[in-house]
C-alpha cells in the first residue's frame, strides 16, 4: 500500500513528513489541508506507526466518516477501523468508556443531547422559582444554556460564575442556575456534549496516572478545523500531547465560524505561544475552485480587518462566472433553485450527490424542502432534522390517510396514538379481531365499535369521538373537493395542535412544530392546485408515495455514505464546513438572513451575538465550498406574517468583483423572454408531478 507522495505539492508533501513536534499549517480554503492530514496519516502507519497509536480529529460526525472513507480507501478498511478518528466530543466519550473511575463518570452513564439540556435548565429554572420575564421561552432558555456551556469550556465554575459581573439577566439567571444544573445532572449519572471536553481536560491536568496512560496511548495527534477550537480544547490538545509534541493542526482565520460558541482563534494565531518550538507551512494554492470562485472568495473575505493576509491562487483554469439571481419574491426562489436542479439532473446528467443548497438557518431549508419533496427529487439535509421525517408532520399525515386512504390500517393505529384518548392495546385487540373476522379495515372497525362487547368506557368514549371527527373531515372532504381546509379542520378537531404545542414544552417551540404542520398543508394545496391546473383530479397515492420516498430509500441504504449517494445535499453553512460539492447554491442573501440579524440588533450580551466579520467568514465559506459553479440567490420580497416585505440585498453582494458574476434577474429576464429553457422545464416538472 505504498503512499503516492506525487498528489501533493512541495508544501503539502513538508507537512506530511514533518511528523515529529509541533505542526501548523495555515491556508485558505480549499488547499488541501484536510488532504495533507489524510496523507499523514499514511504516511505514519508507512513507518511503522500502530493505528491505535494514531488520532485525527475533526469537526464534525460527518467529516470524521468523510476522512475515514477516505482512508479506508488508502489503507485497508482494518487499518482505518484501528485508527482513533472523531470528533473531540466522540473520542472523549470513548476515553471515558474506557476509563470512567478516572473521569469521575459511572460505568454505563448517559450523555444528554441538547433536548434534555433544556429540560433540565427549564426544571431547575422552574425550582428555583425563576420565572422573570418569559424565563420558560425557548429563546431564553437558549442564552441560558450557551452561557453556561460557555462557562465550562472556559473552565469557570458555577462558584466562580457566581462572583462575575453580569451584563444582563439571562447571564444572572445562567450563574443561579449552574450550579444546580451541574449537581442534577451528576444525580442522573450524565454528562452534557460539554464535559466530554472540559471532564477530559481537567482530568489530565489532575490525574497524573490517567495522563501518562493517554499520552503513550495517543502518540501522534492531528486536529482539522483547528481555527474552530475553543479553549478547552486547546488544553485537551496539550495535556495530550505531553512533552512530544506530536501535534499537527490545520486551519484556516478566515473560516473561524464558532466565536459565538466560544471557539478562540486565538488558538491556531498563537500557536507559536503554546507550542514554542512550532514549525509553520503555508499552502498557497487552491486546487478547489475555479478562477472566478476564488476571485468572489478572495474579494469578499479582503473586507475584514482582523486577518493574516492571504489569498486563494487557483489552479484551476477556466469556469463559468459566478451567477447571481434575483428573484421578485421568497417562493420565486424556492422554485427558481427546484427547477434549475431538476433541469441539471434530468437534463445534463448532473448526479444529485453533487449539487448542494447553504443557507445561514436551518429554517430556510423548509422551503427548498417541501419543493423537492414535490418534485420527488432525492435530498438529505445535513445539521438538522429532515422536515417530513419530523414527528408531527408524520402524525398529521397519518390523519390524512385516514381521511382519504381509510384501508391504511398503519395510518390509523398511528392516529388512533396521538394525541391519547384512552384507547389501550387490549381496545387494538377487540379491534383487530372484529376485523379480521369481516375482513373489514381498523378504521371501519373503529366507526362500527359499538358492536363490540368488552371496550370499556372510556376507549369507547374516544372511539366514537375519533370516528365522528373522520366521518365529519370526509363529509367536508367530498363536498368541497380538497383536502386541505378538512385536515386542518380535523387536527384541530382531534386536539392534534393542541398537542403539539404542549409536547413541545414552551409556546416557541411549539410554534415551530406546527410550522411543520402548516407546511404539509400547504404542500398538500400545492399538489391539488397542479392537479387542478392540468384539469384531472388529484391522485393523493402519489402525494403519499411522494412524502415516503426518501425515507424509504434511507432505510434501506442504512449505511451514511451510501446514504450519500445520489442525493441532494442541503445544509447549513456551519455544518458544510471543510466539505465541497461542484454545484452550490448559496441562498437567501439578504440583510437579516445573511449577515444574520442578531449582528445588527443584538437581543442578548454581546460576548453570544455574533459579529459582522464572523458572518462574512461564514459567507466565505458558503463561496467556497464550489468546485465548479455557484449561484447566489436572494429575494426582492419575502412573506412575513401574511405579507410581503421589502428584503434589502446582503452588504457582501457588493464586494463580489464584477466581472465574475453574471445577474439573473428572474422577473426582468421573465419579461425578456430569456428563462425559456427554465419555463420549459418547469412545465415539464407540472407535467411530470400530474402524471405521478
Ligand atoms: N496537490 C493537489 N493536487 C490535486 N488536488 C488536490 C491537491 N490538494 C488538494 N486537492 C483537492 O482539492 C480539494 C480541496 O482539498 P481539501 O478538502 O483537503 O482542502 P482544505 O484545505 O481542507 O479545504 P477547507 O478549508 O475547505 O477544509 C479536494 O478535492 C482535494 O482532493
Ligand atoms: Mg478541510
Amino acid at each position: 500500500m505504498a503512499l503516492d507522495l506525487s498528489g501533493l505539492n512541495p508544501d503539502q508533501r513538508a507537512a506530511v513528513c514533518a511528523t515529529e513536534g509541533p505542526l501548523l499549517v495555515l491556508a485558505g480554503a480549499g488547499s488541501g489541508k484536510t488532504r495533507v492530514i489524510t496523507h499523514r496519516v499514511v504516511y505514519l502507519i508507512e513507518r511503522g506507526v500502530a493505528p491505535g497509536n494514531i488520532v485525527a480529529l475533526s469537526f464534525t460526525n460527518k467529516a470524521a466518516d468523510e476522512m475515514r472513507e477516505r482512508l479506508m480507501k488508502m489503507t485497508t478498511k482494518a487499518v482505518a477501523d484501528a485508527l482513533v478518528l472523531g470528533t473531540f466530543h466522540s473520542v472523549g466519550a470513548a476515553m471515558m468508556r474506557e476509563q470512567p473511575d478516572h473521569f469521575g463518570v459511572p460505568k454505563k452513564f448517559g450523555i444528554l443531547d441538547q433536548g434534555d439540556v433544556y429540560g433540565l435548565v427549564r426544571a431547575v429554572l422552574r425550582d428555583l422559582g425563576i420565572h422573570g420575564q418569559g424565563a420558560e421561552r425557548r429563546f431564553d432558555l437558549g442564552a441560558i444554556v450557551q452561557r453556561i456551556s460557555l462557562w465550562k469550556n472556559d473552565f469557570v465554575s458555577p462558584t466562580d460564575a457566581q462572583g462575575l459581573y453580569f451584563e444582563t439577566e439571562y447571564d444572572e439567571a445562567a450563574a443561579a442556575v449552574y450550579g444546580p444544573y451541574e449537581e442534577r445532572l451528576r444525580a442522573l449519572g450524565a454528562v452534557d456534549f460539554d464535559d466530554l471536553i472540559c471532564r477530559i481536560a481537567t482530568t489530565l491536568e489532575e490525574n497524573a496516572e490517567a495522563r501518562a496512560y493517554w499520552q503513550a496511548k495517543f502518540r501522534y495527534l492531528m486536529v482539522d478545523e483547528y481555527q474552530d477550537t475553543n479553549r478547552a480544547q486547546l488544553e485537551v490538545v496539550r495535556r495530550l500531547a505531553g512533552e512530544r509534541e506530536n501535534v499537527c493542526v490545520v486551519g484556516d482565520d478566515d473560516q473561524a465560524i464558532y466565536g459565538w460558541r466560544g471557539a478562540k482563534v486565538a488558538n491556531i494565531l498563537g500557536f507559536d505561544m503554546y507550542f514554542k518550538r512550532a514549525q509553520t507551512i503555508k499552502l498557497e494554492q487552491n486546487y478547489r475552485s475555479y478562477a472566478p470562485i476564488c476571485r468572489c472568495a478572495n474579494a469578499v473575505i479582503q473586507r475584514n480587518t482582523s486577518r493574516h493576509e492571504k489569498e486563494l491562487v487557483p489552479q484551476r483554469r477556466g469556469g463559468d462566472k459566478v451567477t447571481l439571481v434575483v428573484a421578485p419574491d421568497g417562493d420565486q426562489e424556492a422554485r427558481f433553485i427546484g427547477r434549475t436542479i431538476y433541469r441539471e439532473i434530468k437534463e445534463r446528467g448532473t448526479r444529485p450527490e453533487d449539487i448542494a443548497v447553504l443557507y445561514r438557518s436551518a429554517k430556510q431549508c423548509d422551503a427548498i424542502e417541501a419543493l423537492l419533496q414535490e418534485h420527488g427529487l432525492p435530498y438529505r439535509i445535513l445539521g438538522g432534522q429532515a422536515f417530513y421525517d419530523k414527528k408531527q408532520v408524520k402524525d398529521a399525515l397519518a390523519y390524512l390517510k385516514v381521511m382519504l386512504a381509510p384501508q391504511d390500517d398503519l395510518a390509523t393505529r398511528r392516529a388512533l396514538d396521538v394525541p391519547s384518548r384512552g384507547v389501550g392495546l387490549k381496545t387494538i385487540e377487540h379491534l383487530s379481531e372484529f376485523a379480521r373476522h369481516r375482513n373489514l379495515s381498523l378504521a371501519e372497525a373503529i366507526h362500527r365499535s359499538e358492536e363490540i362487547a368488552d371496550i370499556p368506557g372510556r376507549a369507547a368514549a374516544g372511539l366514537r369521538s375519533f370516528s365522528a371527527a373522520i366521518k365529519r373531515a370526509q363529509a367536508h372532504f367530498y363536498s368541497s373537493g380538497s383536502a386541505v381546509a378538512p385536515l386542518q379542520g380535523l387536527l384541530e378537531g382531534v386536539g392534534l395542535r393542541e398537542y403539539v404545542l404542549k409536547e413541545a414544552g414552551s409556546e416557541a417551540a411549539g410554534t415551530a412544530r406546527w410550522d411543520g404542520v402548516v407546511w404539509l398543508l400547504e404542500a398538500l394545496g400545492r399538489f391539488e392546485q397542479r392537479a387542478r391546473a392540468k384539469g384531472g383530479h388529484a391522485r393523493y397515492n402519489d402525494f403519499f408515495q411522494v412524502m415516503n420516498a426518501t425515507k424509504e430509500k434511507d432505510k434501506d441504504e442504512g449505511k451514511e455514505e451510501d446514504a450519500a449517494r445520489g442525493q441532494i445535499t442541503l445544509s447549513t453553512l456551519h455544518s458544510a464546513k471543510g466539505l465541497e460539492w461542484p454545484l452550490v447554491f448559496l441562498i437567501g442573501c439578504e440583510e437579516g438572513i445573511m449577515p444574520h440579524k442578531r449582528v445588527s440588533a443584538p437581543r442578548i450580551s454581546d460576548a453570544i451575538a455574533g459579529d459582522i466579520e464572523e458572518e462574512r467568514r461564514l459567507f466565505y465559506v458558503g463561496i467556497t465550498r464550489a468546485r465548479d459553479r455557484l449561484y447566489i440567490t436572494r429575494a426582492a420580497t419575502r412573506l412575513e406574517r401574511g405579507a410581503e416585505v421589502p428584503r434589502k440585498p446582503s452588504r457582501f453582494l457588493d464586494d463580489l468583483p464584477e466581472a465574475d458574476v453574471q445577474v439573473h434577474d428572474i422577473a426582468r429576464d421573465e419579461r425578456l423572454g430569456h428563462d425559456n429553457i427554465a419555463s420549459r422545464a418547469e412545465a415539464f416538472l407540472a407535467n411530470l408531478a400530474k402524471g405521478l
